[in-house]
């Protein structure tokens, strides 16, 4: 069986060296290209990239994907930025390139997709849910795209059960102490030297709380995620938004 060609911009990233190196372990994948920053994208072309994985910034996400689906390559996305207009010009292309897939996952780690899966599933249960993500000081945004998502899910999800506003008598505050407000949820960012990605989302009803946290501890936790995203994405057409519709959890 011949091997699937997959491209990874972004190579000598944080994620993107630990990608480059997951995707040549893998016994049915073939790595022909590892780009970086100022690398010349026609090489996606020339080399016959079927698959990429886009782990870049959100600075130059869109540039890159604009290129992939003008070439139909499918794309598995990990950076962050994705706002509601990004995601309209991305559905636009994709309305001009139909057999393409284009996966978006806020984050490929199991554990980060079963926390956001839970606090959806926990929000309607409680008066009040804020988000806090933690990570190292080298991350460019904030908040983070899964605190973001996660934020987005709890709000939802409140919505359908036609849950109250969050009770927050707060009469004053200095700017930034109540964290960002997405969609009504708040949410806070640490960055701290020794971390790499971390969540708490803090729900609380009477007399008790719940937290669900995860830690990913090393970028390997990214991994099988990714490898999943390729070989689901290229039979995928259009866009899916999130690991989980990938791993039987809907
Ligand atoms: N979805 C997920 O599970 C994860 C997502 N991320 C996201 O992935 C992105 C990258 O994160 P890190 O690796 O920590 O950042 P990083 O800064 O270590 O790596 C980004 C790399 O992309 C390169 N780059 C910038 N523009 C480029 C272009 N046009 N073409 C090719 N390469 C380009 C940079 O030179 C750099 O080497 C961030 O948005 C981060 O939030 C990170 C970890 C997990
Ligand atoms: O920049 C990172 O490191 C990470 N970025 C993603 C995000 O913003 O959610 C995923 C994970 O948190 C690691």
């Amino acid at each position: 069986m011949s091997k699937l060609r997959v491209a990874v911009l972004g190579a000598k990233g944080r994620i993107g060296s630990e990608a480059v190196r997951a995707v040549e372990a893998a016994d049915d994948l073939e790595l022909v290209a590892a780009l970086g920053r100022g690398d010349r994208l026609e090489t996606l072309a020339d080399t016959g990239a079927q698959a990429v994985v886009e782990l870049t910034t959100p600075a130059s996400v869109m540039g890159n994907l604009d290129f992939c689906l003008r070439h139909g390559i499918h794309a598995v996305v990990g950076t962050t930025g994705w706002t509601d207009e990004r995601l309209a010009q991305l559905t636009a292309w994709l309305d001009n390139a139909p057999e393409t897939g284009v996966l978006i996952a806020p984050n490929f780690s199991i554990g980060a997709v079963l926390t956001m899966k839970f606090a959806e599933q926990a929000a309607r249960y409680f008066e009040s849910a804020e988000v806090v993500e933690l990570h190292h000081p080298n991350k460019v945004d904030a908040p983070s795209g899964t605190a973001t998502r996660t934020a987005q899910l709890i709000a939802a999800a409140r919505a359908k059960a036609g849950s109250a506003p969050q009770p927050d008598a707060t009469a004053t505050a200095l700017d930034g102490a109540r964290g960002a407000d997405v969609d009504g949820v708040p949410v806070h960012a640490i960055r701290l030297r020794g971390l790499l990605a971390h969540q708490e989302v803090l729900l609380g009803g009477e007399g008790e709380t719940l937290t669900i946290r995860h830690d990913s501890l090393h970028h390997s936790s990214f991994m099988p995620g990714i490898l999943l995203g390729v070989r689901r994405v290229v039979s995928t057409p259009g866009l899916t938004f999130g690991l989980e519709h990938f791993l039987d959890l809907n």
